[in-house]
């Protein structure tokens, strides 16, 4: 089957004082390619142990991610991460960062030059190729971050709060630029955020996870990210259904945190 699927992936953790902690429990989703989805939950719900087990940092105790009818194993440049800090390399600039993934692969310049340029100018760096990381502003490095990651053309692009350490004015028009870069390359997206409105605005699916253990506890289909290419973000929220879903999740994440707050009390 082509796409990406989580198939019952279950992740334990074995703590050294001989307790563990169950991160995931039967998590099981399956992605077409090319859908973009976003996942939101309460802290510890488990959202950045399930990416990095699909990133294939972490193997789960049980289960698997399979991607296009193979089971994943390890790291691979089919699986592409972006931080929430960019984690670029600062002693080289724009353009040697963003064509770092083709120049570890040994391609000559006139293999990736093109395509990189062509990144550069998608993501608004054109201007910039040649600043050191230090000169750019977080916007323009999470820029960056993007574009390198975009320029390996992995299959899957995986993203842990790739807006959160931005300010407002910024995050949202990168917002615009993630759904942007999501249409024009068509690749599989997920993306983990802690703002109810992000999730909405960018996910065509979104996925809300309980903790304890980590679970799916909802799903969602949207319109607003396909509404949302080339559009205003802010016309989009004004769409009928916007409102009663923001608040609908938000209760739903607000007594999630209400209960692990009653749960911890109880425990004191
Ligand atoms: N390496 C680890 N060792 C032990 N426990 C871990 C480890 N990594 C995560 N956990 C635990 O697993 C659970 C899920 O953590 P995870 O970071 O995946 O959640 P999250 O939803 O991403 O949280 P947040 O929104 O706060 O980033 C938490 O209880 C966390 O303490």
């Amino acid at each position: 089957m082509s796409g990406l699927s989580i198939e019952n992936v279950s992740m334990r953790f074995d703590l050294p004082n001989g307790s563990s902690v169950q991160a995931l429990k039967d998590v099981s989703l399956h992605l077409n390619e090319g859908e973009l989805l976003s996942v939101l939950g309460p802290s510890g719900c488990g959202k950045t142990t399930l990416l990095n087990i699909v990133a294939g940092f972490l193997a789960p105790t049980e289960g698997a991610v399979v991607m296009n009818g193979h089971t994943c194993i390890g790291p691979d440049a089919e699986r592409g991460m972006v931080f929430q800090q960019g984690a670029l390399f600062e002693w080289m600039d724009v353009r040697e960062n963003v064509s770092f993934g083709p120049r570890m692969k040994g391609q000559k310049e006139a293999q990736w030059g093109e395509h990189v340029d062509h990144l550069l100018d998608v993501t608004g760096l054109g201007d910039f190729k040649d600043k050191a990381i230090y000169e750019l502003s977080g916007g323009m490095q999470q820029r960056v971050a993007l574009a390198r990651c975009l320029a390996n053309d992995p299959d899957v692009i995986l993203m842990d709060e790739p807006l959160g350490a931005l300010d407002a004015l910024t995050r949202e028009k990168m917002q615009g630029l993630v759904l942007k870069l999501w249409k024009e390359t068509g690749k599989t997206i997920i993306l983990i955020t802690h703002s109810v409105e992000e999730a909405l605005l960018l996910g065509e699916r979104l996925l809300v996870m309980a903790p304890r253990p980590g679970r799916i506890h909802k799903e969602y289909r949207l319109p607003f990210a396909d509404m949302g290419v080339g559009a205003d973000l802010r016309e989009v929220k004004k769409h009928p259904e916007y409102g009663p879903t923001r608040e609908e999740i938000l209760e739903m994440i607000w007594d999630m945190e209400e209960e692990i707050m009653g749960r911890t009390e109880d425990n004191q």
